[in-house]
């Protein structure tokens, strides 16, 4: 079912000042949901998307006990040890069956994947035969049923074998693939807006002598989102306009489900897009106890949610990374993804202040260390390009010195 958020989804509880990460998350999580419609699409166009309903089996897999390996198939429990069988006429193979019942003392020739025949539950691997006169010899293995799977042994028919909210990576196709699935019911592409906004942005292809800067989130969020399964509509770029960026804001609501803005997130004289959001929408600026990205301020927009990142390239990229992410996620009918983290040594020294998260622009150097870029700049762009994940430092005041065990974040468990 598609979900109406309400119009305090965004809404810290009352007293909250600095808002700690995990209070701005959990908020998230609470107040967000699917707002996409379901639609059914076959196997071969559904990586990426979102499952609406679970993928059941539509029969057990494997549907039949078969081979695990090129071999020979007999009855353990009438092989002795040294087992010296005769061998049965013809073979199995996958996908063509033996037809007879295999006599209790005999071995019939199987190939891997190919049904166990009634009467056998034992495969020898080829390996370990000898083959002589229409006779087999082997050492018996040791335990019944060994080189044989189960029938059921991946899944039994009935079983929900992916659930709903999952998006689908290429093994989940080959998962539901293998159960019979044909065509599966998934969440409709969420479509995210992205304006960028700010009288000194230049559009690419701008002559470079002009005075302005070249906008880079925009090109940066649109592949974020699109990444991340979404249909991206770009809004282009507004300049510091009320009447502007309200036509932008519109136009963002009549065309995508969720809103990224960049720039005009803090308070300043030409901050038109907080202003607005504050005004004539719905806003909360949550004052998140973070760096970057403390000015992050969310609202609704004739009910559509808004993200206002902040214009500082690295600070709208970890803010899209760490807030906006599973918020989208959440909001296309998809779990809650958390980032992937490992604990690794710190390759630098810093002194941080207490009383918000930081997060750097690292990455691993040879020995597993983690490193980070030069400068703590938020519009050092150049950073961003050169790092392969964030360095995430707890709220506590921090000494940290090479050696320290820090949590790293790779790009890689952002889908980046
Ligand atoms: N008095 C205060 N000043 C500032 C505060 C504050 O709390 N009080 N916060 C600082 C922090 S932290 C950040 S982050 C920025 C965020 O400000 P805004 O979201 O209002 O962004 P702008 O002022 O519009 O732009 C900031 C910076 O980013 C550049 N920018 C904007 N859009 C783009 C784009 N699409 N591509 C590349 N660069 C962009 C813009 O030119 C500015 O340099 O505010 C601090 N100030
Ligand atoms: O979010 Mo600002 O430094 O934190 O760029």
């Amino acid at each position: 079912m598609n979900g109406r958020l309400a119009d305090d989804c965004f809404a810290l509880p009352p007293g909250v000042d600095w808002t700690p990460v995990e209070v701005a998350l959990a908020r998230l999580r609470e107040g967000l949901r699917p707002v996409t419609g379901i639609e059914t699409v076959g196997l071969s166009e559904a990586a990426g998307r979102v499952l609406a309903e679970p993928v059941l089996a539509r029969r057990d897999s494997p549907p039949a006990a078969n081979a695990a390996v090129d071999g020979y198939a007999f009855a353990w429990e009438a092989a002795g040890a040294e087992a010296d069988l005769p061998l049965a006429e013809g073979r199995a193979a996958a996908g063509h069956p033996w037809p007879g019942h295999l006599p209790a003392g005999e071995a019939l020739r199987i190939l891997t994947g190919a049904e166990l025949p009634a009467g056998a539950d034992t495969v020898v691997l080829e390996e370990d035969c000898r083959l002589a006169d229409g006779r087999v010899r082997f050492p018996r293995p040791r335990k019944p049923g060994a080189n044989r799977r189960p029938q059921g042994e991946d899944a039994r028919h009935g079983e929900p074998v992916l659930a709903a909210g999952r998006r689908l990576r290429p093994q989940d196709l080959a998962r539901a693939a293998s159960v019979g699935a044909d065509r599966l019911a998934v969440r409709q592409r969420l479509r995210v807006g992205i304006l960028s906004t700010g009288d000194e942005l230049l559009a690419p292809g701008t002559d470079p002598a002009q005075p302005g800067i070249f906008d880079a989130n925009r090109p940066m969020l649109a592949a974020l989102a699109a990444g991340w399964g979404a249909e991206v509509v770009d809004l282009g770029a507004a300049g510091d306009d009320a009447g502007a960026v309200r036509a932008a804001l519109d136009g963002g609501a009549a065309s995508a489900d969720v809103l990224l803005t960049s720039g005009g997130a803090s308070a300043g004289d030409e901050d038109h897009l907080s202003r607005l959001l504050g005004r004539e929408g719905r806003r909360e600026t949550w004052r998140i106890a973070v760096k970057p990205g403390r000015p992050l301020a969310m609202g609704l927009w004739q009910g559509r949610p808004v993200f206002c990142l902040p214009g500082n390239p690295v600070a709208a990229f970890v803010c899209t990374l760490i807030f906006a992410r599973p918020a989208l996620a959440v909001l296309a009918g998809a779990d809650w993804p958390e980032p992937l983290a490992f604990t690794v040594p710190a390759a630098f020294a810093k002194r941080k202040k207490r009383g918000r998260r930081e997060y750097l622009r690292a990455r691993l150097d040879a020995a597993g260390h983690a490193e980070v870029f030069a400068s703590e700049g938020s519009g050092r762009v150049g950073g961003l390009s050169w790092s392969e994940g964030l360095v995430e430092l707890p709220d506590a005041g921090m000494d940290i010195a090479p050696g320290d065990p820090v949590r790293y974040l790779p790009y890689a468990g952002f889908g980046i």
